[in-house]
């Protein structure tokens, strides 16, 4: 379990992270979601320790970070995967990091499998490792020393597609076993297939937060027709808030039912009709997010999606 209460951190007059409150839930996954700056990297760093917060307070398995007995064995932490001694190679860090915790050396083996390190691969230095080599070697020290919690930031960075989904198998079993992972990303399809739970962070802010089911059954219908703008006026004259979607769909506050029989009364042929699924959560993200983004976003949108229920 990590409870995260009401943190703020500032640098200067700048705001980084301001009143951020969320939980990670043991035997679920959590993805941490946000644009480039939005203040994740700063949270998981004082969750560690590593940052001193400006206000509030972090505990990881009831406690502080530096109150806990025995960390290494406690909670797996993977902040940055490039910052590992160049110059070693991948079995020697895990090695080091065992002889550290006090862990037999048969435990390496097991964790270079685990990570799907072959032989070969385990004996070259790190400067020679891919990004997603790094990854897997960074994910190994973190599941290590057995811990009950696991807070990777950004671990998927530089996996391919089939290294991403070995890697939601492998947090899925850890969180199946009853183990709670904190795992950050600034994209949404990664967090979308990995994560049970999405905590949506926007300018150093809490912007949505709930379990996956919540955020997407938030998003409305996605529903086509070939005069768009008609349907979206049928839509909004009928009570429902409707938007057009860049793909050229409108997206609908209401359920299919609902849209279907206003499109029908207003005598519009639908060409396509469903619950809007990630669509629906990307609009979202990127509405919640829209003034957090570098690149300008057109949402097209006032209001972001309803997320009743699941907005903080
Ligand atoms: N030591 C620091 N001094 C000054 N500003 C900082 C410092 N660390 C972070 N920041 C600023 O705080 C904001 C949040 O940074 P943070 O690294 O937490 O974001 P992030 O969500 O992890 O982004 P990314 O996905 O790009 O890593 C950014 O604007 C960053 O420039």
């Amino acid at each position: 379990m990590i409870t995260v209460e009401s943190l703020s951190k500032s640098y200067g007059s700048f705001t980084a992270v301001d009143d951020v409150s969320f939980t990670a839930a043991p035997g679920r996954v959590t993805g941490f979601l946000g644009p480039n700056g939005a203040g994740k990297s700063t949270t998981m760093r004082v969750m560690v320790g590593l940052t001193q917060p400006g206000g509030g307070e972090v505990r990881v398995l009831g406690r502080r970070f530096a109150d806990l007995p025995d960390p290494g064995r406690e909670v797996g932490v993977l902040l940055d995967a490039s910052a590992q001694h160049a110059g070693r190679t991948g079995r020697e860090i895990l090695t080091i990091a065992a002889l550290t915790m006090g862990l037999p050396r048969t435990r390496v083996e097991e964790m270079l499998e685990r990570v799907s390190l072959t032989p070969d691969e385990a004996s070259r230095r790190v400067r020679n490792y891919s990004l997603g080599m790094r990854q897997r070697l960074g994910i190994g020290t973190a599941l290590l020393g057995d811990p009950e919690v696991l807070i990777l930031d950004e671990p998927a960075n530089g996996l391919d597609p089939a290294g991403i989904r070995w890697m939601r198998d492998l947090l899925r079993d850890f969180a199946d076993e009853g183990g709670t992972v904190l795992l950050s990303s600034h994209l949404l399809h990664e967090i979308e297939v990995i994560a049970d739970d999405i905590v949506v962070i926007g300018n150093g802010r809490i912007v949505a937060q709930g379990t996956k089911e919540e955020l997407l059954a938030g998003a409305g219908t996605l529903v086509r027709a070939t005069d768009g703008t008609a349907l979206a006026a049928a839509l909004t004259h009928a009570g429902i808030p409707a938007r057009p979607t860049s793909g050229g769909a409108v997206l609908a506050e209401a359920d299919l039912t609902r849209v279907g029989q206003a499109a029908f009364a207003a005598g519009i042929a639908v060409t396509e009709l469903r619950a809007a699924d990630g669509a629906g959560l990307e609009e979202m993200f990127l509405a919640l997010t829209a003034d957090s983004q570098r690149e300008s976003v057109d949402t097209t949108s006032k209001q972001a999606p309803t997320t009743q229920g699941a907005a903080a």
